[in-house]
């Protein structure tokens, strides 16, 4: 899509917007820091493009524990900048977050309306960040997504082929779980929805947007050897065994009906784009 302006050029989201939309213009880091908020928002409005779609964040969701200004400015402040940017021109603004805006009680998939309570810095970053963007009066969509997996970047499946090859034994949380979700189909989302909404000014919200089905890290480690060819042992462990600065929430679950009715995007089956992506790497 042209006329598309996209806060982010190397991330795994970012990439994938890229092989989806060559057209549209990048902003990696040298071009707009995240944490130099009023230059995010001064891109915008010199650019005038038709819509935005922020896929940038501060992911690093241990060391936000003890870099929380930073986590905030990128995390919170740019993206509330770039919607009183997009609001002033009247484009709509599309932003990705993420499960751990939620405290993972309980075992039901959540909706979008749901309580929030962040367990960490990212998260609540992240959740600051929506609200920001909700008072900031324009058109805007906040896609919640979680467990993002592909070929490129930091993310769970490369890890696990890295440790899978190295070690015969491994330990991983079992209580934690969730919907991975392949970076291409949340690309393919994201821009579905900025057509939508420039298509229609009153379209957005909040919205759930995560893999099928949902797995604990365990199972979706022993998915990712199975697939790749790797025989590593996997030992279940408890959250209580692995020891992290970030807490984490134990039930991911996001309930995606919202997307479907509203936007036509029904959730994603992982074990397909797990496929695809294991055939990335493997090629
Ligand atoms: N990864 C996951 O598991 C999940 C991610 N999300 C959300 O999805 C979105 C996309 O995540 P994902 O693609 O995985 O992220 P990645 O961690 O793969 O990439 C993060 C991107 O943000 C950029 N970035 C970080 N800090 C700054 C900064 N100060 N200025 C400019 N750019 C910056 C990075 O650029 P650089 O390469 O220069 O550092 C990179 O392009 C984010 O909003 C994230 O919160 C939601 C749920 C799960
Ligand atoms: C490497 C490893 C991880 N784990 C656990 C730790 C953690 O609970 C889980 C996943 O590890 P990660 O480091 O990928 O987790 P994490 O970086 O917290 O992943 C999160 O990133 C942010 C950006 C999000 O928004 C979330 O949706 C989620 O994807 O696996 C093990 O149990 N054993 C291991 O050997
Ligand atoms: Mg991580």
């Amino acid at each position: 899509m042209t006329d598309l302006l996209i806060f982010g050029r190397t991330g795994q989201v970012a990439l994938e917007l890229a092989r989806l939309a060559p057209d549209a213009r990048f902003l990696g880091r040298d071009e707009a820091d995240l944490a130099n908020p009023a230059a995010c928002a001064a891109s915008i409005l010199g650019a005038r493009p038709a819509a935005v779609i922020n896929a940038a964040a501060y992911t690093a969701v241990d060391r936000a524990e003890s870099d929380q200004g930073t986590a905030r400015l990128v995390n919170a402040e740019a993206p509330g900048a770039m919607a009183k940017a997009c609001a002033e021109l009247g484009i709509p603004l599309v932003h990705v977050s993420t499960d751990y805006v939620f405290d993972g009680s309980g075992a039901a998939a959540r909706a979008e309306n749901a309580p929030t309570g962040p367990l960490g810095v990212y998260g609540q970053t992240k959740l600051d960040g929506e609200r920001l963007i909700a008072a900031a009066g324009g058109q805007w969509a906040v896609m919640r997504t979680s467990w993002v997996f592909s070929a490129h970047g930091t993310n769970f499946v490369r890890t696990m082929r890295r440790l899978g090859a190295e070690r015969g034994r491994l330990t991983i949380v079992a209580d934690q779980v969730g919907g991975p979700t392949p970076a291409a189909d949340i690309a393919a989302a994201l821009l579905a929805m900025a057509r939508a909404m420039i298509a229609d000014p009153s379209k957005g919200g909040t919205y759930h947007f995560a893999g099928a089905p949902d797995v604990s890290w365990a199972d979706f480690a022993r998915e990712i050897f199975t697939r790749s060819g790797l025989s590593p042992q996997v030992v279940d462990i408890p959250t209580s065994a692995y020891p992290t600065p970030a807490r984490r929430p134990l039930n991911s679950r996001l309930d995606c009906s919202a997307i479907s009715r509203d936007f036509g995007i029904p959730r994603p089956d992982w074990r397909e784009g797990l496929d695809r992506v294991i055939q990335e790497l493997s090629a």
